[in-house]
């Protein structure tokens, strides 16, 4: 469902991804995991259509959704108003079914989204790409600045979408262990390079990915 082959994307003479190759199968559900400036919000914007790659292919599969990095709501319209802006691609007009997989989100239908809580902001953004009637949602930093229990709780949605219907998932993330718990399978970027890749299992024995994401080897 995504398809990235020797990507490279600048800003003018700055380069942010150096000949990234990476995929994602139908149904799956992988992290991309780095430190800060790595340039994970930028393949995420490029695998959106917001950046356009200087070289190299990306292949999208179906349709993609982006929760971007600091949910990007418009603050002055209502949460309502703000999922009605997810739909206008999809067409789909009737948030009920996002009600229905997030029911906080009907309470706060009328409430503007610019005065809501760091957790209800990502719970609208999180509606708002279900809006779209994704087949593939690029989460751009799910944990951001959330409480454990939080995220904890917008993870076990993504996990049933995943799981029960069948959304391919791109989690991109600095909580390593949060990625590793939900996640098959994980690539790891570094200064615009994959500098490593594989099963979330095997990651998480490397000495290099487990120091530098983990604190240390699991055990
Ligand atoms: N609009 C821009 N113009 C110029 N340079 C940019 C721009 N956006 C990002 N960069 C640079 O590209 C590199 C990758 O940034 P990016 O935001 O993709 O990293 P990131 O891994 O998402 O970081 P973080 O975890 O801190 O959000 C960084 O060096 C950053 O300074």
């Amino acid at each position: 469902m995504i398809d990235v082959n020797d990507l490279v994307v600048s800003y003018g003479t700055a380069t942010a991804l150096e000949h990234v190759t990476l995929n994602v199968g139908k149904g799956e559900m992988v992290a991309l995991l780095g430190p800060n400036g790595a340039g994970k919000s930028t393949l995420a914007n490029t695998l959106a259509g917001l950046l356009k790659p200087s070289s190299g292919t990306v292949e999208i599969g179906g349709r993609l959704a982006l929760i971007p990095e600091g949910r990007q709501l418009f603050p002055d319209l209502s949460v309502a108003d703000n999922l009605a802006l997810g739909g206008w691609r999809s067409g789909e007009r009737d948030p009920s079914f996002v009600y229905d997989l997030l029911p906080r989100l009907a309470e706060l239908a009328r409430r503007r989204a610019g005065v809501l809580s760091g957790g209800e902001q990502q719970m609208v953004a999180f509606g708002r790409a279900m809006m779209s009637r994704p087949s593939v949602l690029v989460v751009d930093e799910l944990s951001l600045g959330l409480a454990p229990n939080v995220t904890a709780d917008l993870a076990a949605h993504l996990v049933e979408l995943n799981q029960s219907r069948g959304l391919t998932v791109l989690l991109i993330e600095q909580n390593a262990r949060l990625a590793f718990d939900l996640c098959s399978r994980a690539y790891v970027v570094e200064s615009g390079r994959l500098v490593a890749e594989g099963e979330c299992a095997e990651l998480a024995d490397d000495p290099r990915v487990a120091g530098a994401y983990l604190g240390g080897a699991i055990t």
